[in-house]
C-alpha cells in the first residue's frame, strides 16, 4: 500500500492506495495546528511499503514526520519545488521557494492539459498559471475563506458558509453579520480568482483550462462564471506524477483526473474583462 500525506497548515490529509490495483483504499485528514501523530493519525501503517508526502507545514513538523516513517516503512520520498521537473520550468526567482503543494498542483495540471490555471482554495486561495510548451509564470496568493473570515473577529470564524448554498444567494447582501461576512469574503474568493485568471490569460493571449482543488474549492467552483473542473486530488496527482509507482501511474493515469474543461475563448474572456473595468 502506498500512503500518500498532503501536509498543509490547516489539515494534513492522508489516503492510502493500493499498489497493485491502483484503488483508493481510504482516506481521511486531522488538523496539522494540533500535534500531528501520524502513528495514531493514520491506520495501519504496516501495510505501508512506500510513503510520497507534499508538505508546507514548518519544517519540524516535516523532519518529525519523515523520521518516524523512516523507521517504519522502506521507502519515503518528499517532494520538493526544483527549478525544473515533468517539462515544467518554475517561474520563480527562487524555485525552492514555491509552496511544494502549489508545485504538485502545477505539475499535475499540466501533465493533464499541456497548460492551464491552478487555483488551490485552502488555508489561502493560490492561483498559479503554467503555458503550453511548460512555462510556469508564478502566481498569487490570497488569504483563504477562512483565514478572512477569522482576520475580522466578529465572532463568525465558526460559521461556515455551507457548501450547498446557491451562489446566487451568496452574491446577495447579507441581512445578518454572519451572511454579510459569509457572502463578502465568497465575493472577495471569486472576484479575485475571475480577475487574475482573466488578466493573464489576457496579457499571456491564451485561454488556459482552470482547474480548482482544495478545501474550499466547491464553495469557490459555485460561484465562477468560467468554465473550470474541480480536482479535489490534484496534489496527490502531482505526487504520482514524481513519483509513479503503481502500473496506471507509471502509464501516466493519475487518479481523479477530470476531463479537460474547454475554456472560453479568448474573445469572450477579454469582453468580461473590458466590462468589469468599464463599471
Ligand atoms: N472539515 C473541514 N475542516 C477544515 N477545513 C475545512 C473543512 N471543510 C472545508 N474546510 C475549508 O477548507 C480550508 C482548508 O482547505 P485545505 O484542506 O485545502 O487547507 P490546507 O491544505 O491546510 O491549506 P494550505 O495548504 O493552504 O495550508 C479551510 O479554509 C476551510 O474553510
Ligand atoms: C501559500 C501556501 C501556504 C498555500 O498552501 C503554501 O503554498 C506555502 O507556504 N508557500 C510558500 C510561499 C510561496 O509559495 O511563495
Ligand atoms: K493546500
Amino acid at each position: 500500500m502506498i500512503l500518500d500525506l498532503d501536509i498543509g497548515n490547516t489539515l494534513s490529509k492522508w489516503r492510502l492506495k493500493d499498489i497493485a490495483s491502483s484503488e483508493i483504499r481510504s482516506r481521511g485528514a486531522v488538523w496539522t495546528r494540533e500535534e500531528w501523530r501520524p502513528r495514531a493519525d493514520i491506520p495501519d501503517l504496516d501495510v505501508v511499503s512506500t510513503v510520497r508526502i507534499s508538505s508546507v507545514a514548518r519544517r519540524a513538523v516535516l523532519d518529525e514526520t519523515v523520521a518516524l516513517l523512516r523507521r517504519r516503512v522502506g521507502a519515503v520520498h518528499v517532494a520538493r519545488s526544483m527549478p525544473e521537473a515533468l517539462g515544467v520550468t518554475c517561474g520563480y526567482e527562487e524555485p525552492e521557494r514555491l509552496g511544494v503543494d502549489r508545485w504538485m498542483g502545477v505539475l499535475a495540471g499540466y501533465h493533464l492539459t499541456g497548460g492551464c490555471c491552478t487555483v488551490d482554495c485552502g488555508s489561502a486561495i493560490t492561483v498559479d498559471f503554467v503555458l503550453p510548451g511548460g512555462r510556469h509564470l508564478g502566481g498569487y496568493i490570497v488569504p483563504g475563506l477562512r483565514l478572512m473570515k477569522e482576520s475580522l473577529k466578529l465572532g463568525t470564524r465558526n460559521v461556515a458558509i455551507d457548501p450547498d448554498s446557491e451562489a446566487d444567494d451568496l452574491l446577495l447582501p447579507g441581512r445578518n453579520t454572519a451572511a454579510a461576512v459569509n457572502h463578502g469574503i465568497f465575493m472577495a474568493a471569486v472576484s479575485a480568482v475571475n480577475r487574475i485568471y482573466s488578466e493573464v490569460c489576457d496579457s499571456e493571449g491564451t485561454a488556459l483550462p482552470l482547474l480548482l482543488t482544495g478545501g474550499d474549492a466547491r464553495v469557490v467552483s459555485r460561484g465562477l462564471r468560467i468554465p473550470h473542473a474541480v480536482w479535489p486530488d490534484m496534489v496527490y496527482a502531482g505526487l504520482e506524477a514524481c513519483f509513479p509507482l503503481t502500473a496506471a501511474e507509471r502509464a501516466g493515469r493519475m487518479s481523479g483526473a477530470p476531463r479537460v474543461p474547454q475554456a472560453a475563448s479568448l474573445e469572450k474572456i477579454r469582453a468580461s474583462l473590458a466590462i468589469s473595468m468599464l463599471l
